[in-house]
């Protein structure tokens, strides 16, 4: 089911848009408004066009009040007769004044020949005495004239336009700049205001779209100001006055590139239709182009720009009309509005462009109404982009949640090989015992460090034949297992039919719970079992994939205990000889090599012993093998027991061992050997049931300082065995000592 309100921050743009939009049109309605004072209203005037040096007369428009000039041969200048009737003077006559509506001219001359002359205003050099913000040609009658009046009007062309003058009183001129300062100053501020807010929209949101809408804002607001004049009031602009006609068509088609690009963002078109937004961007170059080249050329252009000009704005409004019926049948946001206001644009432009040549009579509607258009339209492309704000909202904090849950995931995989690691590094060469303590030492360690939680208990039972307890924090851990163990039982049953057990804790005595108590079974094989017990306080149970986190964990931790023991298996059965349980061949040659260079590297003397049991063989013939084995064993055992730590001794042959002393000198050998002997000798060994009188014979060497390898020793300790033999068995014989200090070899 659609949740109602999921597009609630749309709506509210789409509301709040569309009542600025209707504020802004109102006040278009509304501020012209009514002169407090009533004014006299203009007085009828005849306009008769008069002929040039060859003859030419002027055009008239359509309803024969306005003179058209233009900018071909023939049209640029235009002269034609002014003709009214003042009434007589009074004392309440009101100051007439020729006002004509500021239509881009290069200049406009008003004079009665040889009589007045009115002055020459001029569209590019706005003159001080017309106010900060010019919007008509104003020419002061003088007070003392009356009855009829025959003006000349002398206007030079800029572009095409129609200049209709009017003879009102002063009054209703100032009513006419009153109203013309109002929408203008409107315009402007819409357009400034919508430009900074986006411009602050783009540094938060870092969508270019929001730029583009920028610099749409301030192309408009250039277009405006230059087609109203207002632009060469400002210094920086002085530049456009040399430009003429060329630098007013330039800025429109800067405007038009502006325009396209902000509709070709507002409606997506990029990834809507790639090819028709390309084409677009090729236009917009061309329309770049041909401004550079109109001001470049503009003498040769201006005659052309009278049909070039309103081609390309009209085809531009076309092709974003159908960019804007496009993006409509995709229901882009605002889109149905935007595209009536572009439609806006087209047709008030169109009666602009008609006005300026003499088909529709001119009026503050037809000179302001494509500005009352283009901010309308600016408006609800601004309200359209902001719209999608939320998009952009929702947009980031998906991103954001991808972002945060990959690093979570990366931290865990971090941790989780950090603990595989020091398991693999930690379990090498540890003893049996210390295996599984350790593992779960471990374990906990890095659970903690993804898994939030008060208190941790391991529990594994019967595992490799052991039980064990680990908690984190240590210090708790008789105090949970005191509490735990009693639930133990519960839990055991809970784990065997869900993979993962939550609830919630409560102390004896209060019903509200103080803990979140979950736990994860570890995963070791029937019939030992484990669990992993974690508690954390408060109310905020464990998110799945925290106890699925707990559960991996504790996967490799007993994965590798497993690998731990196996590996001291391995271990064992490769250094251990199987029948005596002391080290085999293969490594009592090792750590002889690894004694005798350490002796030499401490400094400390070493001695080793060869122990062979005396007529072993008829032990074998007499009592049968099993005894033999036997026999060897107890050796073995009774060996083991005469040795200290650090003391090594393997079965180096049948029945031979080999006794590796570090740190003992040949006298202190030769009482270990003579131990040994001594109680093998009256060891008491019974074989079913018959008692076995063992002997063994023993040659003694020492490490000479200079020997690094074994061999010669060994070699010496054998020949010192084979004396004890062959002096009747049963002693100990020390192999005689070379002197060689060891002072030589270090
Ligand atoms: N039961 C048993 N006998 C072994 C094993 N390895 C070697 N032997 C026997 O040990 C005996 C060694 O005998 P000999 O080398 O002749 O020496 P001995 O009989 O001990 O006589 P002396 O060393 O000269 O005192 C042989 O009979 C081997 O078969 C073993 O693993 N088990």
């Amino acid at each position: 089911m659609a949740f109602p309100f999921r597009d609630f921050p749309q709506q509210w743009l789409r509301t709040v848009g569309m009542a600025v939009v209707l504020l802004l049109s109102g006040l278009y309605v509304l501020t012209p408004g009514r002169a407090e004072v009533p004014v006299e209203r203009p007085l009828q005037l005849r306009l008769t066009p008069l002929p040039d040096h060859e003859g030419r007369l002027p055009a008239l428009g359509s309803d024969g009040q306005s003179l058209r000039v233009g900018v071909t041969e023939g049209t640029r200048q235009a002269r034609a007769e002014l003709r009214f009737v003042l009434p007589p003077r009074t004392n309440e006559s009101p100051h007439w004044v020729i006002w004509i509506a500021r239509v881009p001219v290069e200049s406009v001359h008003l004079q009665v020949e040889n009589a007045w002359d009115g002055g020459s205003r001029s569209f590019l050099a706005p003159e001080p005495m017309e106010g900060p913000m010019p919007v008509g040609y104003l020419f002061r009658l003088p007070a003392t004239w009356e009855g009829e009046i025959r003006l000349e009007l002398t206007a030079i062309g800029l572009r095409n336009a129609a200049l209709r003058p009017e003879i009102v009183s002063e009054e209703l001129a100032d009513e006419y700049v009153q109203k013309a300062t109002i929408v203008a100053s409107l315009a402007y501020a819409s357009l400034f205001t919508l430009g900074l807010m986006t411009l602050a929209l783009f540094f938060a949101s870092r969508d270019a779209s929001f730029l583009v809408f920028f610099g749409f804002c301030v192309t408009g607001a250039l277009l405006l100001a230059a087609f109203n004049g207002h632009l060469y009031l400002l210094d920086p602009f002085d530049f456009l006055r040399q430009l003429g006609g060329a630098g007013l068509h330039a800025i429109s088609l800067l405007f038009e590139v502006a325009a396209l690009q902000i509709l070709l963002r507002y409606a997506d078109s990029q990834q809507a239709g790639p090819r028709l937004a390309r084409a677009i961007d090729q236009g917009c170059v061309a329309l770049l182009l041909l401004s550079g080249v109109m001001l470049a050329w503009r003498e040769a252009f201006d005659p052309l720009a009278a049909w070039l000009m309103p081609v390309a704005w009209f085809s531009g409004c076309g092709v974003a009309l159908f960019v804007l019926s496009e993006a409509w049948r995709r229901r882009v946001p605002f889109s149905a509005a935007v595209f009536v206001s572009v439609l806006g644009i087209a047709v008030t432009a169109m009666i602009w462009e008609l006005e300026g040549r003499g088909f529709v009579a001119g009026s503050l509607w037809t000179q302001y109404g494509y500005q009352a258009a283009i901010m309308i339209c600016a408006a609800m492309v601004s309200v359209g982009l902001i719209s999608r704000i939320s998009k952009y909202r929702e947009q980031r904090d998906r991103e954001q949640r991808a972002r945060a849950d990959s690093e979570r995931r990366m931290y865990r995989e971090a941790v989780r090989s950090e603990l595989l690691t020091a398991l693999q590094m930690g379990l090498r060469g540890v003893g049996e015992e210390d295996i599984q303590p350790m593992a779960m030492r471990l374990l906990l360690d890095h659970l903690r460090r993804i898994v939030p939680a008060d208190h941790v208990l391991a529990v594994v039972r019967g595992f490799h034949g052991r039980d064990t307890l680990a908690a984190h924090p240590g210090a708790a851990l008789d105090e949970l297992v005191e509490r735990i163990s009693p639930r133990l039982p519960n839990l055991r049953q809970q784990l065997a039919i869900n993979i993962e057990v939550q609830q919630p804790v409560t102390r004896s005595g209060e019903a509200t719970p103080v803990a979140i108590e979950a736990a994860v079974s570890l995963p070791v094989r029937a019939p030992s079992w484990g669990a992993l017990v974690l508690e954390r306080a408060g109310a905020t149970v464990f998110h799945p994939d925290e106890l699925s986190i707990a559960r991996e964990l504790a996967r490799i931790a007993v994965l590798q205990i497993d690998e731990a023991f196996t590996a001291l298996h391995l271990r064992h059965t490769a250094e251990v000889d199987s029948l005596t349980g002391a080290l085999n061949r293969r490594s009592i040659d090792q750590a002889l090599v690894r004694t005798f260079q350490e002796s030499i590297r401490k400094r400390l003397p070493l001695s080793v012993l060869f122990v062979d049991i005396d007529h072993f063989k008829a032990i074998n013939d007499q009592r049968g093998h099993g005894c033999g084995d036997y026999c060897l064993r107890e050796i073995a055992k009774l060996i083991g027991e005469q040795l200290v730590d650090d003391d090594v001794f393997g079965r180096y042959g049948g029945e031979e061992f080999l006794v590796v002393l570090p740190g003992r000198q040949t006298e202190m050998a030769r009482a270990i050997a003579e131990q040994i002997r001594a109680a093998i000798e009256t060891a008491d060994l019974r074989y079913k049931d018959q008692s076995l009188q063992l002997t063994v014979s023993i040659g003694v060497a020492s490490q000479l300082g200079h020997e690094p390898q074994p061999g010669p020793a060994v070699e010496r300790a054998d020949k010192a065995l084979y004396a004890a033999k062959r002096g009747g068995r049963n002693r100990v014989s020390v192999a005689p000592a070379i002197f060689a200090p060891r002072s030589a070899t270090a």
